[in-house]
């Protein structure tokens, strides 16, 4: 792809989308630029992607056809107020912080400009992120299926409607970090009962994979492939037995519903 693609704010979601596009060789590292005010992520990116970097937010702005806003969404006021005279007259800025809806960043930049909002997750480092995608109206459907390919680049994507943005977070942007919880715990379990550590978060994240991979490629409703794991009288319908007992699935909603109330609270409190 012949685009100029920047990132201002270097931290862990950056990182993810920079190894994942430059993994994928949708575009070459010399296109990508990235800036930070401190060093060691940018040394990391350079060293590692060899993508350009730079501590001058200005030197992204000048230098993006496609604006990655990756810093935490309490910046986005000071970022947008710091960049908004430098950027390209067709920059696409591309925000993927929760909480920020494109109202507010139009607000911020005072203008009419092309903003994608997005809600990825740090699966991209490895191609296996999902990103749920929607534009402002200026944006055409070429532009979006532009940033479509990108995000594509590194994991599946879905374009969604704004009015649900602030739900995604819980369910696929922060769920990563659920994920890993359930991974660990599994390997304590097997560790428990003496199973090597190493050999235990093995066996507990390709059954997780797996398991998602199933769900992806059969069709199947989850209900329908749990219920071909439980063998009557089996091991496993005990172990639903004991989850259904402690609240697995009214727990994991509960914390969605925790996930998703913050996002509203900071989308109303960054207005
Ligand atoms: N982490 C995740 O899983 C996901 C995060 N997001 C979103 O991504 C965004 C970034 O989150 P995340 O990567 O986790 O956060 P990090 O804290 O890892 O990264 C933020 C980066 O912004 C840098 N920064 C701070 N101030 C400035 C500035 N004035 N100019 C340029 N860069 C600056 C920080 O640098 P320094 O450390 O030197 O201060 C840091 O490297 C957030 O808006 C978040 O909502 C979205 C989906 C998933
Ligand atoms: O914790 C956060 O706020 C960010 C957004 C989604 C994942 N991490």
């Amino acid at each position: 792809m012949d685009k100029n693609i920047g990132f201002i704010g270097c931290g862990n979601m950056a990182k993810a989308i920079i190894g994942g596009i430059v993994n994928s060789k949708l575009v070459s590292p010399e296109n990508i630029m990235a800036s930070n005010p401190s060093n060691k992520s940018l040394d990391f990116v350079r060293d590692k992607y060899e993508v350009r970097t730079t501590n001058n937010n200005l030197e992204v702005a000048d230098f993006s056809d496609i604006l990655f806003l990756a810093v935490k969404p309490n910046k986005y006021k000071e970022i947008i107020c710091q960049i908004k005279n430098s950027v390209k007259k067709d920059v696409i800025i591309v925000s993927i912080a929760a909480g920020i809806t494109i109202e507010t960043m139009e607000s911020y930049f005072e203008r009419d400009i092309k903003i994608v909002r997005t809600m990825p997750n740090t699966p991209a480092l490895v191609g296996e992120a999902m990103s749920a995608i929607c534009g402002n109206y200026i944006v055409s459907s070429e532009e979006l299926a532009t940033i479509v390919k990108i995000f594509e680049s590194f994991g599946k994507t879905e374009i969604i409607e704004e009015r649900l943005m602030d739900a995604i977070p819980s369910i696929s942007g922060s769920s990563p970090a659920y994920v890993y919880m359930f991974i660990e715990a599994l390997a304590d379990g097997g560790v428990l009962r003496g199973i090597p550590r190493e050999k235990a978060y093995k066996l507990a994240a390709q059954a997780v994979l797996g398991a998602a991979k199933m769900v992806l490629e059969t069709g199947k409703h989850p209900g329908e492939l749990k219920d071909s794991v439980c063998s009557p009288g089996g091991t496993t319908i005990e172990a639903i037995y004991t989850l259904e007992k402690n609240n697995f699935r009214g727990t994991i909603i509960s914390a969605m519903e925790s996930c998703t109330e913050k996002a509203i609270k900071m989308s109303n409190s960054n207005k």
